[in-house]
């Protein structure tokens, strides 16, 4: 659907080379609400815009519906670019223009006749919540409204693509949640493609099926939300999970461990099943081992648990191994952690 293969971006500012991105290869399939975070300078709203030609690469390919974008001529690119909405942080509506006039916009250079666009804007406002804001100016709107009408423009010429430029940054958490909301439904009910570039892990904890973790323009993690979430590898990455997900022990468990310095720790990530079973219970009674839960954590990912436990172990050292192999052997993730080392990451 969408595919970024070896692509390159250097900017050259003042005779400077600014190299944006660095080879990035990434594919979004049909369907996938596909999430790309990363701080700020790290080369999202490069990336977002070579997929609609907003930018051309200076090396590799942009596939759109498996079609080479490169190949294009301004005419073919100029219809591909129709089957592509975007939306924006700042919403980039049309101050003079009415509500209905900003949504018209796409219809009107699409040439549509006065009717069509009628129908059409109406029922993209209806979908949208904003039946009643139809005569309005974006002067009169709240923020979260805005962005409904910058969402409904996006929309009018029935993309099968939408791309979002920090749709919510600008926004409050409750607006937020229910601009989310409405690209979840637009994923699920037109079975539009969503591609969002955020700073903010919660967003897409809340909606993407998959997430790229993006770092000084190139992708230094990739893949399913569950297993990007359950098992971030980069430290960049665990520091966005972090944002989200509580998996630090309380300061009071962190002094008294302070006192053991160099005692070992292990931090258990358990998804889906292995978050419902009793796992740990069975660990300890066929071990010889004794155990010490310093923290647990339960959090819902796409439908799906993921819990997060740091515990300590005491017992014979063979005896924790088999203990350890056991939780594996059950799907659960061990990460062995010394407690100084834990403490320094969680100040
Ligand atoms: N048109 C441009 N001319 C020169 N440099 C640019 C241009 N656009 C982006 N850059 C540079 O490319 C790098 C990546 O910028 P980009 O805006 O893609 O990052 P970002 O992750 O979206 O950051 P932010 O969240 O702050 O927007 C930065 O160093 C930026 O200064």
């Amino acid at each position: 659907m969408i595919e970024l293969k070896n692509v390159y971006k250097t900017f050259t500012r003042k005779g400077i080379a600014i190299d944006a991105l660095k080879g990035i290869d990434l594919k979004v399939e049909k369907g996938d609400i596909f999430g790309v975070i990363g701080y700020s300078g790290a080369g999202k709203s490069t990336l977002i815009r070579l997929v609609n030609y907003l930018e051309r690469p200076t090396e590799g390919q942009v596939f759109v519906d498996g079609h080479d974008l490169g190949t294009y001529n301004d005419k073919e690119l100029r219809t591909a670019k129709k089957n592509i909405g975007m939306i924006f942080q700042h919403f980039n509506l049309l101050e003079s223009k009415k509500v209905f006039d900003n949504v018209a916009i796409p219809l009107v250079l699409l040439k549509k006749n006065k009717q069509e666009i009628r129908q059409r804007v109406l029922e993209l406002l209806e979908f949208v919540g904003l039946s009643d804001k139809a005569g309005s100016y974006p002067s009169e709107l709240s923020g979260g409204q805005k962005q409904r009408v910058g969402i409904a423009r996006a929309l009018a010429s029935n993309p099968s693509i939408l791309l979002c430029d920090e749709a919510t940054s600008a926004l409050d958490p409750q607006t937020t949640q229910s601009i989310l909301q409405l690209l979840k439904r637009i994923n699920a009910e037109y079975n539009i493609t969503v591609m969002i570039i955020t700073h903010e892990m919660s967003v897409i904890q809340e909606i993407c099926n998959k997430v790229a973790v993006m770092e000084e323009g190139r992708i230094i993690e990739q893949g399913s939300v569950l297993d990007v979430f359950g098992h971030p590898k980069h430290e960049t990455t665990k520091n966005f999970v972090k944002t989200v997900i509580q998996n630090s022990m309380t300061s009071s468990v962190q002094k008294s461990l302070k006192a053991e310095r160099g005692s070992l720790l292990y931090k258990l990530n358990f998804v889906g099943e292995s978050a419902s079973e009793p796992i740990l219970y069975e660990m300890i009674r066929s071990f010889e081992i004794k155990v010490n839960i310093l923290f647990a954590n339960m959090t819902e990912i796409q439908e799906t648990t993921l819990g997060t436990a740091i515990i300590q172990i005491h017992g014979d050292r063979s005896q924790v191994e088999n203990a350890l192999a056991f939780l594996k052997r059950h799907g659960v993730n061990v990460e062995e952690v010394e407690s100084n080392v834990f403490n320094h990451n969680n100040k």
